[in-house]
């Protein structure tokens, strides 16, 4: 793609985005502030118009008023540039609605009406409003056979609420112009681990049982609940994060080459990886899954409140704010190798990454006391600083270190090695990519259903035993028997953070 010149946006080629829930948490966070980014790197072409929706009796000027707030709060000084902000504002549109009705829904087609662009539906909502809300569209007339849709995670609770809603929006878009959005698959080092995977011979030969001996997943996020408890208690840790966010990195990780870059070829790869996930069964639970519930404790020197204390609390809640899982993927590939993951909120560091550990060499000829040192690990960090490490073993310097052998990074930040570019939010190159219509970066519907099924076996296992979860006070790594789950394998955790 040819980069433009900021400020200059391209002619042509805009869509009509309408979004569902304009005022809600994520579009004022993500979306608003992605939209403005593309606008003023250039990407967003000059026609592209936004529609905010929302319940709230607004006009225009309030609502463009309410986003430049929130635009402020997210952006850093010398981003809010007064004339990127000025075009970008002029963009914005605003109409009351309340989704579950169809009346209203008139309002979009009259702002639709004489449009060449494509109209998207952006559906920053909860998932039980997926279905009525594509309905309405369609009954009102807003659509055509360009018209996409955008939807978010979690879809459903389970399996069969998944597939109820799927239903509901397949009964509508065709699978073609449905962009399932999981914003994990937008981030920038995720990317790079198809590159990296697939454009380096060095690890493409590597990547198997035979070179890998376990993999490990952390994503850990310094925030609780964030208001969010009502979502929260219903979903979990498991549904929240594990459900979508998790799977996909396994995914990703554990996937065949691809036959092309073409959404379907990754997608059916993604696929094969999920229907080869081990299920739970109860006799495995106790040995493979811990989950936890944080208590109170101190996150960065701040005494912070325990789940059950969180605003709106139900204190007889056991719905868990962190799950550590021992998988494994049943293939020729990945046959005996362990994927450890583990996440979960009001942990010491906001963190997510994923830790390749290879095998040691098969014979050791070094001092027996370094042994243990002895092998490979690639780390790809996708948070805070977005970059890839490939551990290696050297020779210490020195006169008298003899052949000692020292660990030591191959390292590639992306803020020092391209220092000049920034690197996008995940929601900007995602919302770039439902433009061009491209959908390799989604989610497809067996994709989630696959995902949802495992989960499921999950939680089938869980209700058997209903076991209260362990408590781990916030601002630690979790529960210790999350640590004892790998340190029984003869591993520990990737502790050099
Ligand atoms: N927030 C986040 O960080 C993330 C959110 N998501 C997903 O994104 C979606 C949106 O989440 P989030 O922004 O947090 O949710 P919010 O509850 O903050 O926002 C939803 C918005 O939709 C509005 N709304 C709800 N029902 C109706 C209705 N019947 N008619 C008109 N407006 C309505 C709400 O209005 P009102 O305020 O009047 O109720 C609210 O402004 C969800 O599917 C969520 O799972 C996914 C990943 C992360
Ligand atoms: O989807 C979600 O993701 C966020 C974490 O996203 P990140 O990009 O900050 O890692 C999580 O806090 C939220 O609960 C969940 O719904």
């Amino acid at each position: 793609m040819t980069q433009q010149t900021r400020g200059m946006p391209t002619a042509g080629d805009g869509i009509d985005l309408a979004i569902f829930g304009a005022m809600g948490d994520l579009a004022r966070r993500k979306l608003f502030p992605a939209l403005y980014h593309l606008d003023r790197e250039g990407l967003l072409p000059a026609d592209t118009r936004l529609l905010g929706l929302a319940r709230r009796e607004l006009d225009a000027a309030a609502f463009r008023e309410e986003i430049e707030q929130a635009l402020a709060r997210q952006l850093r000084a010398e981003e809010q540039e007064r004339e990127a902000m000025a075009r970008f504002l002029a963009r914005l549109d605003y109409r009351r609605l309340d989704f579950a009705l169809p009346e209203g829904y008139a309002q979009i087609a009259d702002w639709h009406r004489g449009s060449s662009r494509p109209l998207v539906v952006y559906l920053s909502v909860a998932a039980r409003l997926y279905g009525d809300i594509c309905r309405h569209l369609e009954a009102a007339g807003c659509l055509d056979e360009r018209a996409r849709v955008v939807v978010e995670k979690p879809i459903g609770h389970d399996l069969a609420s998944s597939a109820a809603i799927n239903d509901a929006i397949g009964a509508v878009f065709p699978e073609s112009r449905i962009y399932r959005i999981d914003h994990y698959l937008g981030k920038e080092t995720v990317q790079n681990l198809i590159a990296l995977r697939f454009a380096n011979p060095l690890f493409g030969t590597q990547w198997n049982q035979n070179h890998i001996s376990h993999v490990e997943i952390t994503v850990a996020e310094q925030v609780g609940i964030e208001g969010r408890w009502g979502y929260f208690d219903e979903a979990g840790q498991l549904r929240d994060m594990v459900q979508n966010h998790l799977l996909q990195l396994v995914c990703l990780i554990a996937m065949d080459p691809p036959a092309n870059l073409d959404a379907d070829a990754i997608r059916d790869e993604k696929v094969k990886v999920l229907r080869a996930l081990r299920p739970f069964t109860e006799e495995r639970l106790g040995r493979d899954v811990v989950r936890g519930q944080y208590i109170t404790g101190t996150v960065h020197g701040q005494a912070v409140p325990g789940y059950l204390e969180e605003e709106g609390a139900n204190p007889g809640s056991h719905t868990e704010t962190f799950v550590a899982i021992r998988t494994g993927v049943e293939n020729w590939r990945w046959a005996g190798v362990p994927f450890y993951l583990r996440t979960g909120k009001r942990m010491p560091e906001k963190l997510s990454q994923i830790v390749i550990h290879f095998r040691q060499q098969p014979h050791y000829i070094f001092d027996p006391d370094q042994r243990d040192l002895a092998a490979n690990k690639l780390v790809i960090r996708l948070q805070p600083e977005e970059g890839i490490m490939l551990e290696v073993l050297t020779k210490d310097s020195g006169l008298d270190k003899g052949m000692r052998l020292r660990r030591g990074p191959l390292q590639l930040d992306f803020n020092s090695a391209f220092p000049k570019t920034r690197i996008p939010d995940a929601y900007e190159r995602l919302l770039l990519e439902v433009m061009k219509g491209r959908q390799y970066l989604f989610v497809r519907r067996d994709e989630v259903e696959h995902a949802w099924r495992w989960c499921d076996s999950l939680v089938a296992a869980w209700s058997e035993r209903a076991e209260p979860p362990r408590r781990y006070p916030a601002g630690s790594w979790g529960p210790v028997a999350s640590i004892a789950m790998i340190t029984q394998d003869g591993r520990s955790w990737y502790e050099d953070y």
